[in-house]
């Protein structure tokens, strides 16, 4: 073992963050920095990767300054990154030919109804396991081959190189050597088919000709891609992790096994729940799609319901209503009612996510009286979260046709408590919150340590797993099945109601 450190790098939408690991998985240093959201038109969201680069290499320099160490005690680095975000750059010099497209951006949504009309949606669900939809990489791709003059007939030259987040900064802390992702990353693209582990060239065309040279190799979520440049890092070490920020959180849960389920709660929530080598097709919109694969080992699939608000409902309680000054508050003005006194909030600030898809829902609070105070609304927030959970959880135990044992739970509000029970209630199962909320760094960090041998194998990690809470169920079913009845009622009343479809991340 050639270091006594793993780097993990979390490239979010918002922030980038680097926390350096011990053999431990103890945090022992760590940096972050948000950076610049450009929005030129409504519903365009794009990144300068340019900006994204020189705040990751500084959290990185941070995080290595911040554990006292020198890189040259790094053993290996782990990757992980917000998914679907496409880069496009030059091969020689490395410059981007565009500010970089955001999942959450909605220009290629024209484009994809195109598609659909055609009837592309079923030869798309067999071959990626995704819908067609403006959130993921595709429709993108052909924006920028289309609307980015010469790019094409430069693609088409081997001039350029296509990348998720993953892939551009693995080209730049490379020096510019390697062109590569990896089969969780891939699987978001639309164009990579999930069960032949190929690009594949009817995707290609169907999205206007993508040019197979820009396309960065495919390869396993933990392996070796290359080490970095002396001149960059200031040590050569390896980079051995790589994986879509949702997957690595399912990794650093340790969720290895067939069934296991978590939900990371954030902005939105992403519920995943580990499939195995056998993918499941979805019959209740979920999405299908790649969690890992490890080395030469068969790769394994994962079943996917994206929730678009959760703890972004209580930044509105705090930003837009002004009846909080911070998130945690809700803990305890929930605690202070008895009960929720028939007061449901439905978030769809923008539509509905999975399994609804409702792109003209719209947030709703109903059952409102004279006696309803802030705190009813702050617990009606909370509770939306683990209701709308409910709701991917019950679409994924009829996909898979089996019953979740238990939950687990990270992202940075599962620290509520009050939540947290509430959540365990309102599945009926227990729900477990692990002693490091960072999971989706920790994912990456293990998949780096296993391909450099830091870690031995998967049971050495689940060994490592630390539980901070398990929250059992203490609701009678009567009231679980009660209370569900009138959120489902509630959210019967949201649905359907704007004229006009908001420009939503996935809808
Ligand atoms: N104690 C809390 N109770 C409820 N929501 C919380 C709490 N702490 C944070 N949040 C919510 O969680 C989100 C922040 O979690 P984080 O994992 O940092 O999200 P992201 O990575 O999507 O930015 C915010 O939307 C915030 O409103
Ligand atoms: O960067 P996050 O945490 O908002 O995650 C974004 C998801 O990867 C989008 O699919």
């Amino acid at each position: 073992m050639a270091g006594e450190y793993i780097l993990a790098i979390d490239q979010g939408t918002t922030s980038s963050r680097a926390i350096v690991f011990n053999h431990d998985s103890a945090t022992v240093g760590e940096a972050q920095q948000e950076f610049t959201q450009h929005y030129p038109r409504p519903g365009w969201v794009e990144h300068d990767a340019n900006e994204i680069w020189d705040v990751t290499i500084k959290v990185i320099r941070d995080a290595i300054s911040d554990a006292g160490i020198s890189p040259g005690s790094i053993a290996g680095i782990g990757i992980t990154n917000q998914r679907e975000t496409v880069v496009m750059w030059d091969r020689q010099t490395g410059e981007p030919v565009h500010n970089a497209i955001v999942w959450q951006d909605r220009r290629g949504a024209p484009f994809c109804t195109q598609l659909s009309e055609a009837g592309k949606d079923e030869m798309v669900r067999e071959k990626t396991g995704l819908t067609i939809d403006a959130y993921f990489s595709g429709s993108k791709v052909t924006w920028l081959l289309e609307n980015v003059e010469g790019v094409k007939e430069r693609a088409r030259n081997g001039e350029i190189c296509f990348g998720t987040i993953d892939t551009w900064l693995i080209y730049k802390l490379t020096g510019g050597r390697e062109h590569v992702t990896d089969y969780s990353n891939a699987s978001r693209t639309l164009m990579y088919n999930i069960f032949d582990l190929k690009w594949d060239d009817e995707l290609l065309e169907m999205l206007g000709g993508v040019p197979r040279e820009a396309l960065p190799e495919v390869k396993p979520s933990s392996t070796v891609y290359g080490n970095t440049d002396a001149d960059v890092f200031g040590a050569e070490v390896p980079i051995a992790g790589v994986a879509g920020d949702q997957q690595a959180a399912l990794f650093g849960e340790v969720a290895f096994e067939k069934g296991l389920t978590k939900n990371t709660y954030g902005t939105g929530s992403f519920a995943l729940m580990n499939t195995g080598t056998e993918p499941i097709k979805s019959k209740n919109q979920l999405l299908t799609t790649i969690a890992w694969g490890l080395g030469d080992e068969p790769v394994e699939y994962a079943i996917e319901g994206a929730i678009f608000i959760t703890g972004a409902a209580v930044q509105w309680l705090r930003d837009g209503l002004g009846i909080i000054q911070n998130a945690s508050e809700t803990e305890a003005l929930a605690q202070s009612v008895d009960s929720n006194d028939d007061v449901y909030f439905v978030p769809a600030l923008v539509g509905l996510g999975a399994p609804h898809w409702d792109s003209y829902a719209r947030g709703t609070i109903v059952g409102l009286t004279r006696g309803t105070t802030r705190a009813h609304l702050a617990r009606a927030a909370l509770e939306s979260m683990c209701y709308q959970t409910r709701d991917a959880v019950e679409a994924m135990e009829q996909d898979s046709g089996a019953e979740i044992p238990t939950f687990k739970a990270d992202g940075g509000a599962a620290a509520n408590r009050w939540m947290m029970q509430f959540q365990a209630d309102i599945l009926g199962v227990p729900v477990e919150v692990p002693e490091t909320l960072e999971t989706t760094a920790l994912g990456a960090a293990y998949l780096a340590g296993l391909a450099t041998g830091f870690w031995q194998d998967k049971e050495e990690l689940k060994s490592r797993w630390r539980l901070r809470r398990r929250y059992e169920p203490q609701m009678s079913e009567e009231e679980r099945e009660r209370l569900y009845g009138r959120w489902k009622e509630a959210v019967a009343r949201a649905k359907n109601w704007a004229q006009e479809a908001v420009e939503s991340p996935l809808a």
